[in-house]
């Protein structure tokens, strides 16, 4: 097959690319997906399975990865403004960073890391651009067929795997029994983790394990047992799931935009439908800084300060953007505040000074 598994007159390019930037956090992977010919997933695994000498170690035919991302890829709706193969490709990339963080080295097995990379690669595939909740209020056949729960990851799950069983894309026909059932269960249980609803959960159990290293003289966990290991997986998974904010500023505009599109996109269907307009969905009167502020204040700055004292000091550069980004939204939305005060104050003066005139 090519190489990184994409046809591209820009192969040169990629390889520059991928050569000082696979490593690296914040890489263009809009550049990525330019110059892949928008097989930015296809492109990103290849690259991570050489670098990681993955097809070596579980003796994985280039064919057969690029066979089975193929097929991935193609589920992956590229009409949807966010949750497309260039969302895979990044989540996959981030993780790929996370992983090589020194203060875990050697925490995880190389089973324990191909189930990570490849979780992330598959964790949303076939999105279909709307919500669990959207899929719920709408009685929606996946909804049904999982009676609610996580609908989003369990189809993704499901797709994944039903994909491998195509035998010119059995990525996995190489390892044993064991390995094989130990894979399906930590990739399940990784992109289960990714269902918003598990957040919370998530990040206390992340606290825990930050207070227990201190306790335990600072040096990162014997982690022998299962739960502990995936719980460092989960939210690994879910830290780069939510890493837009903490990328280089162009890249998290750019998200931003995109991730705005897709809710607003959801909003226009459940007005057109009747339904309650979900939070941030409206295009009308959602105000994007401000939102973008909470998003991070609430949920992606605390995710990220646990993950941070866990592998303190590694992190440390990711948290300063995600601060610095923070504070640039902010800035724009106190901005925007002023201006609208001040067209309010202008219509008052404007309507003042006419009512003056009128009574000359
Ligand atoms: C008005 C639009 C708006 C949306 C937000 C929240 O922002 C973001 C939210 C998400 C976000 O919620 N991602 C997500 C995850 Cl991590 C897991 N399951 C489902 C979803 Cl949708 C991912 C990226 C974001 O900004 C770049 O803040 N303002
Ligand atoms: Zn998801
Ligand atoms: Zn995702």
């Amino acid at each position: 097959p090519p190489k990184f598994g994409v046809e591209t007159p820009r192969l040169a390019e990629l390889s520059d690319l991928f050569d000082s930037g696979l490593d690296q956090w914040g890489v263009d992977i809009f550049l990525v997906d330019e110059l892949a010919c928008h097989k930015p997933l296809c492109a990103v695994v290849y690259a991570i399975f050489e670098k990681r000498d993955f097809f070596n170690k579980f003796h994985i035919h280039p064919s057969v990865l690029v066979n089975y991302f193929s097929q991935v890829e193609q589920h992956y709706k590229q009409e949807n403004p966010y949750h497309n193969a260039i969302h895979a490709a990044d989540v996959t990339q981030s993780t790929h960073v996370l992983l090589n963080a020194p203060s875990i080295a050697n925490v995880f097995t190389e089973l324990e890391i191909l189930a990570s990379i490849f979780a992330c690669a598959i964790h949303d595939v076939n999105h279909p651009g709307v919500t669990n909740q959207f899929l719920i209020n709408t009685e929606s056949e996946l909804a049904i067929m999982y009676n609610d729960m996580s609908v989003l990851e369990n189809h993704h799950c499901a797709v994944a795997f039903k994909l491998l069983q195509e035998p010119s894309s059995n990525l996995f026909a190489s390892l044993d029994d064991i390995q094989r059932r130990q894979l399906r269960k930590m990739v399940i249980d990784m992109v289960l983790a990714t269902d918003m609803s598990k957040h919370m959960s998530l990040l206390a159990d992340l606290k825990t394990m930050v207070e227990t290293k201190k306790v335990s003289g600072g040096c990162l966990l014997k982690l022998d047992n299962y739960s502990e290991k995936m719980q460092i997986m989960q939210n690994m998974v879910h830290c780069a799931d939510l890493s837009n904010p903490a990328k280089p500023l162009p890249l998290s505009t750019h998200w931003v935009t995109r991730v705005m599109e897709e809710f607003f996109n959801q909003g226009d269907r459940e007005k057109a439908l009747g339904l309650p307009v979900s939070p941030m969905c409206c295009r009308e009167t959602a105000n994007v800084e401000k939102s973008q502020v909470s998003f991070i204040d609430f949920i992606v700055h605390p995710l990220w300060e646990a993950w941070t004292e866990l592998v303190h000091p590694d992190a440390e550069h990711i948290l300063n953007t995600l601060e610095q980004n923070r504070d640039h939204y902010c800035e724009l939305s106190a901005a925007k505040e002023a201006e609208s005060v001040k067209e309010v104050d202008e219509e008052h003066l404007d309507e003042a000074e006419r009512q003056q005139s009128d009574s000359k």
